[in-house]
């Protein structure tokens, strides 16, 4: 959510010029009935027109937490015309999450949802209804439940060795000079994002498309690059507050550009959907009657063939829900293990300790496998705290309220926007001690949050949601997530470039529906296994 400088110039003329035209009716109009028939949650007084959309800043968690701290862990805000309600406590979110959890399962429609999503067709945006709940079963028995998952251990195994491979080829070349080194005195910098990107883009394309599309020479419609592109293009734009989806009336004048920039890579988006979903239909067609669905993409267009479904699927559905899968699959992981690295680099102390624990289970002579996690609690104590410290979507995603609801003594009206800031919950010193230090050790077993977990029944952790709401890629999330970082520590020693000391490493954050670094983490990688363990699957 964030406003770009020239954008909120911008915003500000259009502002200041609607609210001086329209102050005077505005006040007249204002819903007064709405404070005086409901008893909301306290917050700053709104502005005619903008409502409270003065106060948040580039980094929206961060406007909020420090409100919340005004206003308290149960708040009231109005963004443009709609009331906006945030829970920053445990409390508040057990509220939300579980308490009242049927009320505020739905989402706000915005422009994101219309132009980027094929009218919020897939899952992300989908109102809670009937076609809601048979896309999430869908995905539960078609993806994510445990023996599809573990079926496909060998496909992120694949990836995982591909991608170390890759990152020990880049180490080389820059440490030989031949790319884009600099900084590491002759070492080897490497920019970890993209290869955090393209291990998961691999992964869930084949297990969505049921192979590798976005590789050079694949006849894929776009790049790796430009794929890179778009993801963080989509992300971007549908996290971005978009003043048009809070003034409705600015809408059609698409101040920031954002709309634009929607149909653009929409149509991106578009080409290279067009261009799978073509390929498995014409496989459907050549093997006819043998036709076995072999990924989720063959699945789904069988069921856009089922006169039978409870509610039919059509082919931009199809579309809509892999954009939404591989969207989910691919920034949110990557997002997550360049925070751990960064912490990690920030935290020798916690670097020497993780990566004693890997010589100690795992051994020089190979790589770390997915059924070597359970034996690496450190490891996975490290990951709990980085999503803790820094989670990938801080206000969860936004829910909307399907009813009016009492709750916590206010009421929340029909229609409320309901944000809950894990982020704030993160840093709350009245449920974690020294909050904002990195200390892996409060979730080793028998500290005391060695038994909290992050699966969405311990309000304290949320980084997945919580509720029939939270997310369905969380199984998969908890697979790639240590397996990358366990193998990124085991395969290679990392230190910042020459020149840059922990302290200085930048921990700027950027706001989109997920928070990542605003700068991309560079360090150096230096192989440490021996040469054959880097040849790849
Ligand atoms: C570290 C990794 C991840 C984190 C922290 C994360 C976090 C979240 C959060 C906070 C939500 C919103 C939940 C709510 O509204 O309460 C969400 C929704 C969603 N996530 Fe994830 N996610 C991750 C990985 C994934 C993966 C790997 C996939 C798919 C392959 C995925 C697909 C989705 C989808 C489709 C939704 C929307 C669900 C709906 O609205 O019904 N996510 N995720």
């Amino acid at each position: 959510m964030e406003l770009a400088p020239s954008s909120a110039s911008f915003l500000a003329v259009v502002v200041a010029a609607a609210a001086a035209l329209f102050l005077a009716t505005i006040l007249r109009l204002r819903p007064r009935s709405t404070r005086n028939k409901y008893r909301l949650p306290p917050g700053p007084r709104p502005w005619p027109v903008i409502g409270n959309l003065n106060l948040i800043g580039r980094l929206p968690h961060r406007s909020i937490h420090e409100l919340s701290k005004r206003y308290g862990p149960l708040m009231s805000l109005r963004f443009g015309s709609f009331p906006v309600v945030v829970g920053s406590s445990v409390d508040t979110a057990r509220l939300f999450l579980r308490t009242h959890d049927l009320a505020f399962i739905d989402r706000p429609q915005t422009a994101a949802g219309k132009y980027t999503t094929y009218n919020c067709g897939g899952l992300f945006y989908q109102p809670y209804g009937a076609y809601w709940r048979q896309g999430r079963k869908l995905c539960q028995a078609e993806l994510f439940n445990e023996r599809r998952l573990t079926s496909l251990e060998h496909v992120r195994g694949e990836e995982v060795r591909a991608m170390v491979r890759d990152l020990h080829a880049a180490a080389s070349a820059a440490a030989a000079g031949c790319s884009g080194g600099g900084g590491g005195g002759g070492r080897a910098v490497v920019a970890l994002k993209e290869h955090l990107y393209m291990v998961n883009l691999h992964v869930i394309s084949r297990m969505l498309l049921g192979k590798k599309y976005i590789v050079d020479g694949s006849g894929s419609p776009a790049t790796p690059e430009e794929f890179r592109w778009l993801i963080d293009e989509h992300f971007f734009l549908n996290g971005v507050l978009n003043v048009a989806d809070m003034i409705p009336w600015l809408s059609c004048l698409d101040p920031h550009g954002y709309i634009k920039r929607m149909k653009r890579s929409a149509k991106m988006w578009d080409r290279f959907l067009e261009h799978v979903l073509d390929e498995h239909n014409r496989r459907r067609r050549r093997e006819g009657k043998d036709f076995v669905a072999m990924d989720m993409m063959d699945v789904l267009l069988e069921l856009a063939d089922d006169p039978n479904l409870e509610v039919p699927i059509k082919r931009d559905n199809v579309k809509a829900f892999i954009l939404d899968l591989m969207g989910g699959g691919t920034d949110t992981s990557a997002v997550t293990v360049e925070w751990a690295m960064s912490e990690l680099l920030r935290n020798p102390d916690v670097l020497a300790k993780a990566t004693e624990e890997l010589d100690r289970v795992i051994g020089q002579d190979r790589l770390v496998a997915e059924r070597d996690i359970p034996n690496l609690p450190y490891m996975e104590a490290i990951v709990k705290e980085t999503l803790r410290l820094h989670p990938v979507a801080p206000l969860l995603t936004p829910r909307l309220s399907r009813e009016d609801v009492s709750a916590g003594g206010y009421d929340i009206p029909a229609g409320t926007r309901v944000f809950v800031n894990t982020w704030s919950i993160g840093r709350d010193p009245a449920v974690w001690e020294a909050p904002m230090e990195f200390r892996p050790e409060r979730f080793v077993v028998g500290s005391r949050g060695g038994g909290v977990d992050l699966k969405g029944q311990h309000f304290e952790l949320l980084p997945f949601g919580s509720g029939r709401r939270m997310c369905p890629g969380m199984g998969l999330a908890l697979r790639m997530v240590p397996m990358i970082l366990a193998n990124l520590l085991h395969a290679f020693a990392w230190r910042l470039p020459d020149g840059v000391a922990a302290e200085e490493l930048s921990m700027e954050e950027t706001f989109g529906i997920t928070v990542p670094r605003l700068v991309p983490l560079e360090a150096i990688a230096e192989p440490k296994l021996p040469a054959r363990l880097y040849a790849g699957p």
